[in-house]
């Protein structure tokens, strides 16, 4: 092997080694498992490209009932076989994309979020190949794509929308729009999805981004874990007030 192959391995391996670590730091583990909500997940999946850390999303058929059109990752709602929330979010990215499960490095599990439909919806991360090329099943996927995992806290362009869920619960989202110049789309990226990419690239870079958050970088998972027991407590005053 050539010496300059040998070095560029190296420096993929520490930039994954890096991230693992880090990675690790944040791993919430079973922490949220008891909560009694509808159970999802999804699968953030990271990979190399050029030399950069990457993160593959999907855009969801025009066919499904709920969020059509919308970026979001592989995942979707926990089924009575699935042991945890990882095998939920595996068993999905299979359905959806075509990712064999052995094919997924799972690192950790991250602070969840809740959806529209308050589902406890927990953010999975595994490395998957460099080179995986996804066979989307039309029925529940459009569109595959990847963006430089950098690109969620130094964004080109970038809004902050305000958000009130189902309890009234005002808070601000996230919106980017990210132009890939190689395949001349152009995708809108909001909501829980970019929710869960913000945060991943703050645990990774651990950087603020160019834009507001409402976490404490010094102690990154107490503020990301009281954020979300913020948005619980909104929920369940919301369930004991309509008794
Ligand atoms: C600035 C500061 C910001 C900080 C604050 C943060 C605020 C956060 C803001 C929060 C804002 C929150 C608001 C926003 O985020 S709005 C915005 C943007 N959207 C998103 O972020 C997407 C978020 N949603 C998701 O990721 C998914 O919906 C989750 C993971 C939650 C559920 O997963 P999913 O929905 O993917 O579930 P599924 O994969 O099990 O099933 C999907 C459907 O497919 C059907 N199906 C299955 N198999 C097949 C088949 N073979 N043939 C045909 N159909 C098939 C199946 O029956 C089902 O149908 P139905 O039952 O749905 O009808
Ligand atoms: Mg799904």
């Amino acid at each position: 092997m050539a010496a300059v192959e040998r070095e560029d391995g190296r420096e993929r391996e520490s930039i994954k080694g890096k991230a693992k670590l880090r990675l690790r730091e944040c791993d919430v583990g079973d922490k949220f498992s008891h909560l009694p909500l509808r159970k999802a997940s999804v699968l953030l999946p990271l990979l190399l490209r050029d030399g950069a850390l990457c993160l593959l999303l999907t855009v969801r058929s025009m066919q499904l009932r709920r969020s059509p059109g919308e970026v979001c990752f592989p995942g979707g709602k926990r089924e009575e076989m699935d042991k945890d929330e990882i095998d939920t979010a595996l068993r999905e990215a299979k359905e959806e994309v075509g990712l064999q499960p052995e094919k997924v490095e799972v690192i950790c599990r991250l602070v969840p979020g809740i959806d529209k439909m308050n589902h406890l919806v927990t953010p999975v991360v595994g490395f998957i190949e460099d080179t995986f090329q996804a066979s989307p099943n039309p029925d529940e996927v459009s569109d595959v794509f990847v963006v430089p995992l950098e690109y969620f806290i130094k964004p080109l362009n970038y809004v902050a929308l305000p958000y009130k869920n189902s309890s009234g619960y005002l808070s601000w989202m996230h919106c980017f729009t990210y132009d890939d110049h190689e395949h001349k789309k152009s995708f809108k990226i909001w909501g829980l999805t970019a929710h869960f990419a913000v945060f991943l690239a703050i645990v990774i870079f651990r950087t603020k981004p160019t834009f507001e958050v409402h976490y404490d970088l010094d102690n990154l998972i107490m503020s990301a874990e009281n954020n979300f027991m913020d948005l619980y407590a909104s929920i369940n005053e919301r369930k004991k007030s309509s008794l």
